[in-house]
């Protein structure tokens, strides 16, 4: 049992809804489409109707047969049943057309508000929960919320069916009618303990299939790294693992849901068996003609058939309500970054004021303490720092993507809570370490900042970096095809295309996690012009790892656990002769032109 259900655990935004709260929340999805739903409703009263005749009229023909022995009476019932069968199957086709359309309408839009709801969750929700398992909400849960739905409506006509059976019975014979429903209670206290049960199992096999898609997708983005390092192997044992749970939950279910329709139709049996004796002996007796006999057995069917397939298609049931939990859990996830205003932000100057910010990730770690800083608009600072020092969560804060839990960041002295955050976004350029190119043209991605820009424009940023050079080794210049993630351009040219698309949104701050992967000097040289473009005139905040960079920084601060340990220029630092200069050793010195290899460390106090 552990083995099967370990990490099927719900995400930590899942929640529980009542079977109430999920179908008025599916109802909602489907109140636009009212006059689809009424055709359904009267397709479904009338099929059942007509499918409620067949038997009675063909009770009837024996009856009058058996009675007046006249052949005429007999065709025109078997012509009355002609027709409402053919009747029966043209309704049927309407309302199954009908729930294909309306159905196919609501998972549209129920997938539009899925992937715009993704789209609006913080940087934490993605950081937390795996691209994989966010996918198969989108995607096959909102596919399985159709089949809850498609189900619902079968179902509905049966139960129909089922009323008008037994009120036709209960005219004909009341004791035959009582003892048939006798049995009934039985199969729905099965069908109901059944049910408890199949929710639990549904979202266990709901939960393995996402972490199957979840496995999948890292595998796959990752495979450079693991062919680099050998490591198939590792990953297809983890994989054969994961698919592995993913198979004996998927049995378990299997076996359950299985188990149960044998049980359902041995019940029912025993309902046949006591019609066909104590009906025979009331024919026998002649309290009941042969025809209603026939019919009582014929109706048989017709009344076990809702309970036993309510119970069979239960697990697809269950699996369609257990999926819009999900995808209604997803739709709900509290965001975590709040404003607290949503003032429009027409021009910003670029001045930034950390006071006394608290900031942690989660309950673990406090990643920033009492931090306070500020940087003057205009103004370039370079953080550094050991790994894990905050550099980046700095970044993220002022990108507002994630919540800090105390003190205030101002922008232009004004709560970065109160601001539109989207007006916000417009005017902070983001370049992240390896830059993400989207598939399509060089000139589609610098496009990218400003999709109203002219080819023009384009052209013109993208020749103010590095004087232009990079684009003409490019195979068709602009219209070059950058390939997946910008797999066809080089790391260098990728950050060329990333710092072009940066200066054409022209932002007023600008926050850069600069590249660590080493670019040819022609290349280094041309980011470095491209660097000193884009950063004049404006704020900039450099995660820096050049020393060139560092060294044309207005400021550097040095970060260490999360607290400012110095601040200064290099060569203010280099005096001091204390964290920064640790770092210059360790990290930077090699990148230094006047660098020979052995030469030890550079004495620090002067
Ligand atoms: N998404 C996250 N969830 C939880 N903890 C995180 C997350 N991102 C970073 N941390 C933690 O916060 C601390 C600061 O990380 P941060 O990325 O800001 O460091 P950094 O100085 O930028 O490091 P590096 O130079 O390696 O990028 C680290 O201890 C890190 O483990």
């Amino acid at each position: 049992m552990g083995f099967i259900m370990a990490g099927l655990d719900a995400e930590s935004y899942d929640r529980n809804y009542t079977d109430r709260q999920l179908i008025k929340r599916i109802m909602h999805y489907f109140k636009p489409h009212l006059r689809l739903m009424i055709s359904i409703v009267v397709l479904v009263v009338l099929n059942a109707c007509l499918d409620t005749a067949y038997p009675l009229l063909i009770s009837n023909s024996i009856d009058t047969l058996v009675s007046s022995q006249a052949m005429q009476a007999a065709i025109v019932l078997v012509i009355f049943i002609l027709c409402s069968s053919a009747l029966s199957w043209t309704c049927n086709l309407f309302r199954q057309r009908f729930t294909a359309r309306s159905v196919g309408d609501v998972v549209l839009q129920l997938r539009t508000d899925v992937f715009s709801a993704v789209m609006s969750r913080d940087m934490s929700f993605f950081d937390e929960f795996s691209s994989g398992k966010i996918v198969s909400r989108v995607t096959s849960d909102t596919e399985n919320f159709a089949t809850v739905v498609t189900l619902t409506v079968n179902l509905l006509s049966q139960v129909l069916l089922y009323i008008l059976v037994v009120i036709v019975l209960f005219f004909r014979n009341a004791q035959l009618a009582l003892l048939t429903l006798s049995i009934m209670p039985l199969i729905i206290g099965v069908a109901l303990g059944f049910r408890r049960v199949a929710r639990k199992f549904t979202r266990s096999s709901q939960r393995s299939l996402a972490r199957v898609n979840a496995n999948v997708q890292e595998i796959v983005s990752g495979i450079t790294i693991a062919k680099n390092f050998r490591q198939e192997q590792n990953m297809y044992d983890e994989f054969k693992e994961i698919n592995k749970q993913s198979y004996h939950v998927n049995v378990r279910s299997g076996f359950l849901y299985n188990g149960i329709f044998p049980v359902l139709v041995f019940i029912a049996n025993i309902g046949t068996i006591l019609i066909i004796y104590f009906g025979g002996r009331s024919v026998v007796a002649g309290n009941i003609s042969a025809g209603d006999w026939f019919l009582f057995i014929q109706s048989l069917g017709l009344l076990w058939q809702p309970l036993t397939s309510i119970a069979s298609f239960w697990s697809q049931f269950q699996l369609g309500l257990a999926a819009s939990e999900r995808v209604f859990a997803l739709l709900d996830a509290e965001p975590r970054v709040h404003q607290i205003a949503e003032k429009p932000v027409h021009d910003i100057q670029g001045k930034i004021t950390f006071k006394n910010v608290f900031f942690s990730y989660d309950d673990r770690q406090t990643v920033l303490k009492d931090f306070s800083l500020t940087i003057k608009a205009g103004e370039t600072i370079a953080f550094v720092g050991h790994t894990g020092a905050g550099k980046s969560s700095i970044g993220k804060l002022i990108s507002r993507f994630y919540e800090f839990q105390g003190g205030q960041i101002l922008i232009d002295d004004q709560d970065i809570r109160s601001f539109d955050l989207q007006d916000y976004h417009k005017r902070l350029g983001i370049v992240p370490q390896s830059p993400f190119l989207f598939s399509g043209t060089v000139t589609d991605n610098i496009r990218y900042a400003r999709p109203d820009a002219t080819d023009a424009e384009v052209t013109a940023v993208a020749q103010k970096i590095g004087g232009g050079d990079w684009i003409e080794v490019l195979p068709e210049g602009l219209d070059t095809v950058v390939g997946e993630t910008g797999r066809a351009l080089s790391m260098g040219q990728r950050q060329l295309v990333a710092l072009a698309r940066v200066l054409l949104q022209d932002p007023a701050i600008i926050i850069m996690d600069e590249a660590t992967a080493s670019v040819d000097p022609l290349t280094e040289a041309q980011i470095q012009e491209g660097l000193d473009v884009i950063l004049e005139h404006r704020t900039a905040i450099v995660i820096a790892h050049r020393l060139s960079t560092i060294k044309h920084a207005d400021r550097i601060i040095v970060l260490d656990g999360g607290r400012i340990a110095e601040e200064g220029s290099h060569d203010e630092l280099m005096q001091r002769g204390g964290h920064y200069s640790d770092l210059y050793n360790t990290y930077f010195r090699h990148q230094s032109p006047d660098y020979k290899p052995g030469e030890g460390f550079i004495p620090t106090h002067r």
